[in-house]
């Protein structure tokens, strides 16, 4: 059947989490559309390493059963990452189940990972082509969903510093305004990929021709990073916007009013809002603030967690399709 589960965000809105139940242990996880390895902090790790974690103990489940031989290894972009080897166990996410799920335990874990407590580790939810384990590569929970689930589908309902919804194999109508604007998903780079060619700012006139033009919708990255056209576009209209190489990207005046942001997704313009795009403070007065918006300088961009505060986004597993609705 379906399920759904409260996610909440970190401060600061870093990454949202949601509870997993493995094995009957309920343990809390990063949900990751930009990856596809479900791993997990564990027994096998040192008491330094599990200091302050909740962890997943597999000889304190019934079901769990070892993958002789199997490894993983996993690095992401901002350089963490994560090894170990790898069982099976039963998944359980708000009540959609799936056996024989394969569980990637981790036997090393990089600091980010192990100063980040509140997180058990993470359950990727990209396309299976991506997934880590040797040697025989193991499917998503998603992929193995798929078939038992009432409608293919997860969708991603994402809140500014309030609590939102991951929601498997239902679209709730309730959680968006007007109707799901449907885009065919690339799934050749194993991300849920689509075109976004072009952008606008303030309901200004868009611009058609962003270099690349291909973007992934990832629940796992915090900011939207987008080429350096649409972010220098976008910041020409924001006063005392700069780049501030000291923190590593543009900042501007917290008291700044930002305009919305419209961004091409497969030929629909979806609006990121304003004051989504006002991340953060960098200094202790609140004087100068961090951009959700950053540059990449590869493709294709990402579209993290800044434009998921602004659209509810579903993720059609049977057609390869994304949803998005503004919410
Ligand atoms: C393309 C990259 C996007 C960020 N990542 C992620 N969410 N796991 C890594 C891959
Ligand atoms: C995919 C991302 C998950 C969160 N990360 C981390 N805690 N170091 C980075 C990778």
């Amino acid at each position: 059947g379906a399920g759904s589960v409260a996610n909440t965000p970190e401060a600061g809105d870093v990454e949202y989490l949601a509870p997993v139940t493995i094995g009957g242990q309920t343990v809390n996880m990063d949900f990751d559309s930009g990856s596809s390895d479900l791993w997990v902090f564990n027994t096998q790790l040192s008491l330094n390493t599990l200091s302050g974690h909740m962890a997943y103990n597999p000889a304190q489940s019934s079901t769990f059963q070892l993958l002789p031989g199997s490894t993983f290894s996993i690095s992401y972009g901002d350089g963490s990452g994560a090894a170990g080897n790898v069982g099976t166990d039963t998944v359980n996410i708000g009540g959609a189940t799936v056996t024989g799920q394969a569980i990637e335990l981790a036997t090393d874990v990089s600091t980010s990972f192990v100063t980040d407590t509140q997180s058990t580790g993470l359950i990727g939810l990209a396309f299976s082509k991506l997934n880590t384990v040797k040697p025989v590569q193991q499917k998503t929970f998603f992929d193995n969903a798929l078939a038992t689930l009432p409608e293919p589908v997860f969708t991603a309902d994402l809140r500014h510093n309030a609590a939102g919804t991951y929601e498997f194999g239902a679209i709730d109508s309730t959680k968006f305004s007007g109707p799901l604007a449907w885009t065919p998903v690339n799934t050749t780079s194993g991300f849920w990929q689509f075109t976004s060619q072009a952008f606008a700012v303030g309901g200004g006139a868009p611009s058609t021709s962003v270099p690349g033009g291909q973007a992934i919708a990832d629940t796992g990255t915090t900011l939207m990073l987008a080429d350096q056209s649409v972010v220098d576009g976008y910041y020409s209209q924001v006063q005392g916007a700069v780049n501030n190489a000291t923190v590593g990207g543009v900042t501007f005046p917290c008291s700044a009013t930002l305009p919305d942001l419209q961004i091409d997704v497969g030929g629909t313009m979806a609006t990121v809002r304003g004051d989504d795009i006002n991340f953060a403070p960098v200094d202790q007065t609140g004087t100068t603030c961090f951009g959700g918006l950053q540059a990449t300088t590869v493709q294709p961009q990402i579209y993290g967690d800044i434009f998921f505060k602004s659209n509810f986004v579903a993720f059609n597993g049977g057609n390869n399709s994304l949803g998005v609705a503004p919410h």
